[in-house]
């Protein structure tokens, strides 16, 4: 008769890739059932994201017929509960993603929402914070202009109830600005305005929180970097030359003694053009291999590259974000950058929580 028992056994064969422990040390195993040769157990991965989710799958069923019995009926249910720095004080917010660029207009908006449209396709809880106090562009690309977020009671505490769109929360300083009118920002004001967005919003439960930034390093990289856990960062450039020294400018800002935030990794935008008539033609406008030099300068990975297509941009204008859409180059990209992005997050959280020595 099969045990409960033996099933972890073979179970403690299966490693996992990233955090290179076996998934029964990790606790990712539960509800181990055993009725002759059906055997049912979940799997609780690190991120509905998890890019290793089938491979993980495939290396469980191997384990349980190698060391089991060949014969055994393997369900498994692979499910997530996403990991968050031990030291996180936000009890609600597991992770909080920067998105950030050296240089205006490279695309770090269209990233930053895209990204969050396609780990909220994966499953994910995810909400998107608009912190580029100076061209605020999020309630464009979600059709949200002059959108004012209610207000709620929380605990007796009045909160900014998140406006929701497209399965994410969102909450933009461009809600509470006048568009046409032009605001002198100064260090202070950005500092408690950026603060308000996070302390005095209802977010309830979140996987991923992602904080669109203004271009350069400035008064809002301080206030985050300094007055929250960020799990990391996001780097999005383009390839010409231009870009990519103010890109490195701008992740040399987070490196910094003191502040100290991982890198996730490195998005290359506008990598090249191609015609929607011949997607299989490739022109490199900006030039070539820009964002993976930069990414092995910082020894972080580069997460994917994004095409210069016009359906992106008129994705944007319309409202209508391009990973809304399913089978297209564009969005699929942007799927397999948010893998990458949890990825890595969830590595740099079991580095944080000592679950994982390199
Ligand atoms: N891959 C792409 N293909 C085509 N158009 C793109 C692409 N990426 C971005 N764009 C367009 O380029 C313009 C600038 O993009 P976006 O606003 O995302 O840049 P940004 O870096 O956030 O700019 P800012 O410096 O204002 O914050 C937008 O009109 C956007 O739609």
């Amino acid at each position: 008769m099969i045990t409960t028992e033996q099933v972890l056994a073979a179970l403690s064969n299966v490693e996992e890739p990233d955090l290179k422990k076996d998934i029964v040390t990790l606790k990712m195993v539960e509800d181990v059932k055993v009725d002759g040769k059906k055997i049912s157990f979940s799997v609780i991965l690190t991120t509905p994201a998890c890019p290793l989710k089938d491979l993980i799958r495939n290396a469980c069923v191997n384990a349980v017929k190698h060391f089991v019995d060949k014969e055994a009926e393997v369900e498994i249910n692979m499910t997530s509960r996403v990991t968050s720095k031990s030291t996180n004080a936000f009890s609600n917010i597991k992770n909080i993603i920067a998105v950030a660029s050296g240089k205006g207009g490279v695309g770090k908006s269209t990233v930053a929402v895209n990204l969050a449209i396609s780990l909220a396709k994966k499953g994910a809880k995810v909400g998107l914070i608009d912190g580029d106090i100076y061209g605020p562009s999020i309630p464009i690309m979600f059709q949200l202009e002059g959108a004012k977020p209610y207000m709620v009671q929380v605990n007796g505490q009045s909160k900014i109830q998140p406006i929701e769109k497209y399965g994410i929360k969102l909450l933009s300083i461009g809600f509470f600005t006048d568009p046409n009118q032009a605001i002198p920002w100064r260090g202070p004001m950005v500092s408690s305005a950026i603060k308000q967005l996070f302390n005095d919003a209802d977010w309830g439960e979140l996987d991923y929180l992602l904080v669109d930034t203004p271009p350069g390093t400035g008064d809002v990289h301080i206030t985050l970097a300094q007055g929250f856990p960020l799990a990391g960062v996001v780097i999005v450039t383009t390839p010409q030359n231009v870009a990519l020294a103010d890109a490195k400018k701008g992740a040399g800002m987070f490196r910094m003694e003191g502040v100290k935030v991982p890198i996730l990794g490195v998005v290359e935008n506008m990598s090249y053009f191609t015609p929607v008539e011949l997607p299989e033609n490739k022109y490199y406008i900006f030039g070539k291999g820009g964002g993976n030099t930069l990414a092995t300068q910082f020894e972080v990975p580069l997460l994917g590259e994004i095409p210069l297509v016009m359906a992106v941009s008129e994705g944007g204008d319309s409202g209508e974000p391009i990973s809304l859409q399913n089978e297209n180059v564009v969005s699929l990209a942007f799927a397999d950058i948010a893998e990458k992005v949890a990825q890595q997050v969830a590595i740099q959280n079991a580095l944080a929580n000592k679950e994982l020595v390199v």
